[in-house]
Order: structure tokens, then sequence, then C-alpha cells
């Protein structure tokens, strides 16, 4: 992912993404159990007790059952990059469908605008590299995202669980460090007010050191997917 700025021609879906930056910002304003991570050059924000207690455990049994090794298919390149264990979690399951519904309601973005539920899990050492969740739409791989869904606008994570020691969510360039918190939504947008890419967003999940970190993550397009 060497660093060249992408220029707005290549941001096909650069005003959509603005509208669908500006809808989301709005409507977490007026949300008073949203808190906004104090930095400028990027969006993120963070929800407490997201998830219950119950909703956790259940989903950590649901990425349990699914986690193998993470492949970074789309470049070799990054092959140890992501040495976490991850899978799509169970679709159909009740809580996961109410997990949905209820992130969807809160961003007030449709789900069929959202890639498929992603759980991961962390061993210690296990860690994901530094990377931002935009696409680089210079990579081969571009043209079939394109055609289904177009540029990730915002990512959702949910912590499932609270780490002893490592494995928080760090953005380096803007001196961001999120530890995980049991039930806790972490939301951002990948992109600038202006609808091009935010390079800002670069983050990292640093290994664990002691204990199990686990996640699910849900990456909504600017355009309807798949
Ligand atoms: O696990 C984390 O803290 C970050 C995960 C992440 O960046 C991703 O799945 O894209
Ligand atoms: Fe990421």
């Amino acid at each position: 992912m060497a660093e060249a700025k992408q220029t707005h021609s290549s941001s096909p879906d650069r005003k959509t993404l603005a509208r669908l930056g500006e809808s989301v910002r709005s409507r977490l304003a007026r949300d008073p159990g949203i808190y906004r991570v104090p930095v400028d050059a990027a969006e993120i924000y963070a929800v407490g007790g997201f998830l219950d207690a119950h909703e956790c455990a259940h989903v950590i049994r649901l990425i349990d059952a699914v986690a193998r090794p993470s492949e970074l298919v789309r470049d070799e390149a990054y092959k140890n990059y992501r040495t976490s264990f991850s899978g799509d979690v169970d679709q159909a399951d009740p809580v996961v469908k109410a997990i949905e519904r209820r992130l969807s309601d809160l961003i007030g973005i449709d789900l069929s605008w959202g890639e498929t539920v992603q759980g991961q899990r962390y061993y210690p050492g296990q860690e994901f590299k530094e990377h931002c969740d935009w696409f680089d739409t210079r990579q081969p791989y571009w043209e079939d995202e394109l055609r289904r869904g177009g540029q990730r606008s915002w990512t959702a994570m949910v912590y499932l669980n609270t780490v002893e020691e490592g494995g928080t969510t760090d953005f380096p360039r803007i001196e961001v460090s999120i530890p995980p918190q049991a039930g806790a939504l972490l939301l951002w947008n990948n992109n600038l007010p202006d609808g091009t890419v935010n390079w800002d967003t670069m983050h990292a999940a640093l290994p664990v050191v002691r204990g199990v970190k686990y996640v699910i993550t849900k990456w909504f397009r600017g355009r309807p997917w798949g």
C-alpha cells in the first residue's frame, strides 16, 4: 500500500460517499450516547455497551465455530500482515441479525449496503498490521469491488471481550489508541468529508500480549453490496 494520493477521478463514488459521510455524521451528532474521538483528521466514534454480556458470549462461540487463519488474498506481499483467525459468522443467527439491525438503526445505512459480518480472533502475538479499510482503486481487485458496491464508506467494529494486555486498535497517524472493551462499538468514516479516501484512518490491531481478543466487523459500502 505504497502511498500516492488517489485522485478524485479514481473515486467514482465520491459524491455518494460525501453524502453518506454527512448523513451518518449528523445522525450520530444527535445521539448523546455516542462519543466522538476528539481528533479532526478522521471521524471516529465509540459507543459503550453496544452489546450486552450474553450477546458477546454468544458471538464469541460463533467465531470459534468458523475461525480459520486469515488470508489477505488480495495481495501476496501482505501475507503476514494479518495473523489473526477470521471467518464469516452465521448470518442467519438471530443474535447476529439483531446486532446488525441495531447497527443499521444507529447509523442509518441500510444493511444491504454492508458486507457480511466477519469475526476475528487474536491469540497472543497475533495482530493485523497497519492498513486502511478503503480499497485502493489502483489495484487489480478494484474492478470487482467497483461492481459489487464500490468503495467502503463506514467501518463498524465491536469488541466482544476485554483483553488482559495488548490488542489495542491504533491509528498511528492521529495518535489514537483504543483499548478493547467488551461490548463497545467503534465506528469510523473511511473517507474525508469530500468523499475521497482518508489516509488518516490508517490503523492496526496491535499484537495481543495476554489473553485472547475477539471482534466482529461490518464494512459498509457506498452503494448496495454484492
Ligand atoms: O481488530 C482490530 O482492532 C482491528 C481490525 C481491523 O482493522 C480490520 O478487521 O479491518
Ligand atoms: Fe481494518
